[in-house]
């Protein structure tokens, strides 16, 4: 059945160029929508930039810009590269929007009169320096929790907890050096333990992965609490309405901000209705694909949040690990950062593509680069497998066959065991279990390649009584290729529209099981090229921009 989907990647701070860390997310979610469409669903595939905080505001002063155009720039950087990996975003949003700024302030009236805000004095992280209020990401300390140093102030990167900067052991202020004070001020809370029973029984519905479950399980044992909505001037944001020096705190306009990105792609769409998509109770799909380090938002307060203000919850939430150099979370904050732009300049988008699909699961892992295991993985999977099936035989079709494939398939066994491998390949899609469908792809590769190695259409050209045979091998194979290109489509575009160009064909899942006869294909020519060492020296250690 024809479903109607929307599905959502986590937005990227706008504080900075994107790293390969960032397009795991985008990449994951790029193909699994890419599949979805191709199975016949309707799916819109939304993201913004998340462009409040103090972050934002402390970086553009630095630069001497408005937070309003440096937003703006990093924006259009984002944009840019998203493109360059052939992320199909059908509306890449701000949170900085006029959308954004009604959704936010309609849902605090709503909370408000729900009695789900309450105010009071707090004292918070003051730099005494700097004369600022600190935000979390510029405080560093102990987790309050497991106690492992050297985390920022809202969640432990090693234990998943989120927390108040406050509860930090010995803080220091990474704008001075120096040890904040604490400073009194009126603070705006959400009351999330009231929505503690709806979480429970949400959490166990099979919207979460079990993992995921188990975390929230010792959240819930830990106890919820009251969830700090705002924070003071100066600040980059939307301000409290009726109160000049306060602001929304960015982590609540930011989810909402999934809201206005899909209501303003309703502007630009005669045929998309809101409400089918985000009223309560709606058959239209949400699906969600983020980060282990904010678990904790996406889980606990953005599904309150949704059943306060009268909106649908998510359908499911894809989580995923984070991408690692030599074992540290890829960061544009740290200095281990690999630049997408820099990994565009030196290599393609469809390998990195693959290669993260060949390592993503449904399990919560983290995935190391290895620049080695990656050439490895490209020329010898994807080259030495996939497209040179295709060159081993295109040429007696190009040659003896007038790029004619013949009537009929020499082994129609095997063809059949391609068809009903779909099924299973289907399955690992659906569940975001990629590198399982990427092996099954694989060893089914090596499969057409044994058949080769024993037909050996080479040695049938001497005798023109074999002419028929070589027609239907040659012919065979490519329908191998065709179904191996279909399954990766999703997965490597370009490598995917270049072989269309080649069979003259639009690869269509529907079509895995008509074989491709009598049927004119182009002249072969390289589809993708293998990867030289040199193009990988930029991901060696010490080498990273
Ligand atoms: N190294 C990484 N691996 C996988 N996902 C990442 C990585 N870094 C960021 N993300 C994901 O990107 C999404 C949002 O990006 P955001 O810019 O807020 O990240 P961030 O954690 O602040 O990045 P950074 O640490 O580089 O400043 C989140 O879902 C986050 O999990
Ligand atoms: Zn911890």
């Amino acid at each position: 059945m024809k479903k109607r989907i929307l599905v959502t990647c986590a937005f990227p701070y706008a504080n900075g160029s994107l790293h390969i860390g960032h397009f795991l997310e985008h990449i994951q979610a790029d193909i699994w929508v890419r599949y979805k469409k191709m199975r016949g669903h309707e799916v819109w595939f939304i993201c913004a930039d998340d462009a409040h905080g103090t972050p934002i505001m402390l970086k553009s002063q630095s630069l001497k810009m408005s937070p309003e155009s440096f937003i703006s720039d990093i924006y259009k950087d984002h944009v840019n590269d998203l493109e360059k990996f052939n992320i199909n975003y059908d509306n890449y949003y701000s949170t900085h929007s006029s959308e954004n700024s009604y959704f936010l302030k309609k849902i605090y009236h709503i909370l408000d009169k729900k009695g789900l805000i309450q105010t009071r004095n707090i004292f918070q992280l003051f730099d005494n320096t700097k004369r600022v209020f600190l935000p979390d990401r510029f405080v560093k300390g102990a987790c309050p929790i497991c106690h492992t140093k050297d985390q920022y102030g809202d969640h432990c990167e090693v234990c998943g907890s989120s927390y108040s900067a406050v509860e930090l052991i010995k803080p220091v202020s990474m704008l001075s050096g120096n040890c904040p004070i604490l400073k009194k001020s009126l603070h705006f809370f959400f009351n999330l333990p009231y929505f503690e029973s709806m979480l429970r029984s949400w959490v166990m519905s099979g919207v979460l992965q079990a993992s995921v479950v188990k975390k929230l399980d010792e959240w819930f044992k830990l106890g919820l609490r009251e969830w700090d909505i705002s924070r003071d001037s100066p600040y980059f944001g939307f301000n409290i309405p009726g109160f000049l020096d306060k602001y929304f705190y960015v982590w609540l306009d930011a989810p909402i901000g999934y809201i206005s990105t899909f209501k303003n792609l309703c502007t630009q769409r005669n045929n998309l209705n809101f409400l089918d998509f985000w009223k309560k109770n709606s058959e239209c799909e949400l699906y969600q694909f983020i980060g282990k380090d904010i678990v904790y938002f996406h889980s606990l307060f953005w599904p309150s949040i949704l059943e306060a203000s009268n909106f649908r919850k998510p359908t499911k939430i894809f989580v995923h690990g984070h991408v690692t150099i030599n074992g540290l979370k890829l960061s544009k904050s740290r200095g281990d950062c690999i630049l997408a732009k820099n990994w565009i300049k030196n290599l393609d988008s469809d390998s990195l593509r693959y290669y993260y699909a060949s390592k993503l699961s449904s399990k919560i892992q983290d995935i190391e680069v290895n620049a080695k295991h990656f050439l490895y993985k490209i020329n010898s999977d994807v080259v030495n497998k996939i497209v040179n099936l295709a060159s081993r035989v295109s040429s007696f079709i190009n040659i003896y066959f007038n790029n004619e494939l013949s009537s009929r398939i020499d082994d129609l066994a095997l063809y059949k065991r391609f068809v009903t491998s779909s099924s299973y390949i289907e399955k690992m899609l659906e569940n975001c279990e990629f590198n399982s469908a990427i092996s099954m792809v694989i060893s089914l590769a090596d499969i057409a390649n044994s058949y080769v190695d024993n037909k050996k259409p080479w040695n049938l050209t001497k005798n023109i009584k074999n002419s028929n045979t070589l027609h239907d091998i040659c012919t065979t194979v490519l329908n191998l290729f065709r179904i191996l290109m279909t399954w990766l489509k999703p997965v490597m575009p370009d490598l995917a529209k270049n072989s269309e160009k080649f069979l003259n064909i639009k690869l269509e899942w529907a079509n895995i099981c008509i074989p491709l006869l009598n049927h004119k294909i182009s002249i072969f020519k390289a589809l993708r090229h293998r990867i030289e060492d040199k193009q990988i020296k930029f991901l060696l250690p010490n080498n990273f921009e």
